[in-house]
């Protein structure tokens, strides 16, 4: 009743002065702590409610070239209300990948609660202690000898897949009645077949259970159907393209039970029996009776067996980390070659040297991955020139001083490596594609290069997907550059790409052939 009588007390044009002097002290409080902000660096000018927001609008990559361009290597922006100071210099990230000092990656953020990553796991968790637990077993299981080769195992197995799936698709579309096994063509879209190449491999190393989404996508595109049967591959496509949260509430239901039944027979199982190295299995038994190695904390200390919940999150994780990212980038890299012919070339030379053309059961070994150095180049260049993960949030835990500021505890910085592994201080001629900055002593300093270019972050908080990621690459460039001519289908037409979390590749129209 009084609250009635108190709001039928004023009339509309009170309720109208409230609001105004209700934005017009927000927007003076918004504005008064915006000059009075500690170490004051230049930037887009924030707006009241939406910050920088407005200054995306062409997306990621280009407001940052901007930024960089306009306010040089240190500004700032803001983002969800958040300061945000953005780096793009190799010199002043050095404070964040060296390993003296931890630093958070993001404070709260509804979008992130929702998802129900604030607070567990690794990427998003900022308590030191159990993010130093998950992570300890995740870089433990994604570094074991045994799970690399599982990993190189996977990668040989579900390329030969493919490329059965090209063949036949390749005979199929061929027009002419006079091909052979060895002459026939096709236009595809590469985009398509290595995101869910990247799929049913981290599905497989993972859980150590297989999904068919190669499968599926070959059936959307063929007459004759994949050999799998059809419960196992229907609709495997459409739920990797499906939306995150989606996929996450499935996922999460389905590792329930992959998780429960495996605990159960790995319990069942003599300790005499050698088991599988996939990552499920090696943090179900680290720790435990059943581990090959022991798990500690940074102090030494030794860390408490994983509990179902904690597992589930690391697979997720290791999911949602390990398959945009390199199916992107094995996408770019094919872009790149096809248009710089000479270094496709050289590339070639390469695994042709490694891997003899008699060879008749084609598989890519541990040992030869290390010999395939040009490749290795190539990733690298792509990497500097597009990086797949363009920018790392990170935030101070504690004070720190660096470039020549004092930073309170919780400042928000993006590192911004699209603008380091583009700037024109450190990098010649930063826009031309040129692999032998990674490769030839003669022409660049190495030191020099290894000291500037960021891929995978560095510090406490690297990417723990290093290896297998670079495992799956070389293996893939080897794989499918030794058995196909791969060209664009239109070689003017520019790259078709999205950048959000990571930059992604829309699709990628090629012609294959068989080689030899
Ligand atoms: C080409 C492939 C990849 C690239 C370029 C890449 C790049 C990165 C970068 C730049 C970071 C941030 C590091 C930092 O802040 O210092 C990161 C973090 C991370 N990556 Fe990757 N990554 C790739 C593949 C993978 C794979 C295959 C996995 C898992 C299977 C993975 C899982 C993660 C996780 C969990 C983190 C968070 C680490 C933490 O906060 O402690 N990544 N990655």
């Amino acid at each position: 009743m009084i609250t009635q009588k108190i709001i039928d007390f004023f009339g509309i044009t009170d309720y109208f002065i409230l609001f105004f002097l209700t934005l017009t002290t927000y927007i003076f409080t918004f504005y008064y702590n915006y000059l009075i902000r500690p170490n004051p660096l230049p930037g887009p000018l924030p707006l009241p409610f939406i910050g920088n927001l407005y200054n995306f609008v062409y997306g990621l990559k280009s407001f940052y070239e901007q930024c960089q361009r306009k306010y040089g290597d240190i500004c700032e922006i803001m983002i969800n209300g958040h300061r945000c100071i953005v780096i793009s210099q190799p010199k002043y990230m050095e404070k964040f990948f060296s390993h003296s000092s931890y630093s958070g990656r993001l404070l709260y953020s509804q979008g992130v609660e929702e998802i129900g990553f604030y607070g567990r796991g690794i990427t998003l968790n900022e308590g030191y202690k159990s993010w130093n637990y998950h992570r300890q077993f995740f870089t433990y299981a994604l570094l074991a000898p045994r799970f690399m080769d599982t990993t190189i195992n996977f990668t040989n197995k579900l390329y030969k897949e493919m490329s059965g799936y090209w063949q036949s698709l390749g005979k199929q579309n061929t027009l002419s009645n006079n091909y052979d096994n060895k002459n026939w063509i096709l236009e595809t879209d590469f985009h398509g077949w290595f995101h869910c190449f990247a799929n049913d491999l981290i599905s497989i190393v993972t859980t150590g259970e297989r999904t068919y989404t190669i499968a599926s996508y070959y059936n959307t595109q063929s007459t004759i159907k994949s050999e799998h049967p059809d419960a196992l591959v229907e609709d495997g496509y459409k739920f990797v393209n499906a939306n995150v949260n989606f996929i996450k509430d499935i996922i999460f239901f389905i590792f329930d039970e992959i998780i429960k039944n495996r605990r159960k027979k790995i319990e069942e199982m003599p300790l005499d029996k050698d088991m599988n190295s996939d990552m499920l299995t090696l943090l179900i038994t680290a720790n435990t009776t059943k581990s090959i190695a022991k798990v500690k904390a940074l102090d030494g200390k030794m860390l408490k067996p994983m509990s179902d919940e904690e597992i589930r999150i690391n697979l997720l994780e290791a999911i949602l980390g390990g398959t945009d990212t390199t199916s992107n980038l094995f996408c770019l890299i094919t872009y790149y070659l096809c248009k710089y012919p000479h270094v496709k070339q050289k590339m070639i030379l390469e695994i042709d040297s490694i891997f003899p053309k008699s060879s008749e059961k084609f598989n890519v070994s541990r040992n030869d991955i290390s010999k395939l150095k040009y490749c290795k180049a190539i990733i690298k260049e792509t990497n500097r020139i597009i990086p797949v993960a363009m920018f790392t949030p990170r935030c101070t835990v504690g004070e720190c001083e660096f470039a020549g500021y004092k930073w309170p505890t919780s400042t928000h910085f993006h590192l911004n490596i699209i603008g380091a592994n583009n700037h024109p201080k450190f990098w010649s001629n930063p826009e031309i594609f040129d692999p032998d900055r990674f490769y030839d002593d003669n022409k660049y300093d190495q030191k020099f290069v290894d000291k500037n270019f960021i891929m995978f972050g560095g510090g406490h908080r690297v990417c723990p997907g290093r290896k297998l990621a670079m495992t799956e690459i070389l293996l893939l460039m080897a794989l499918v550059f030794k058995s196909y001519n791969v060209e664009l289908v239109d070689i003017n037409k520019p790259l078709k790409f999205d950048v959000g979390a990571v930059a992604s590749c829309q699709e990628l129209k090629v012609r294959i052939s068989p080689r030899i």
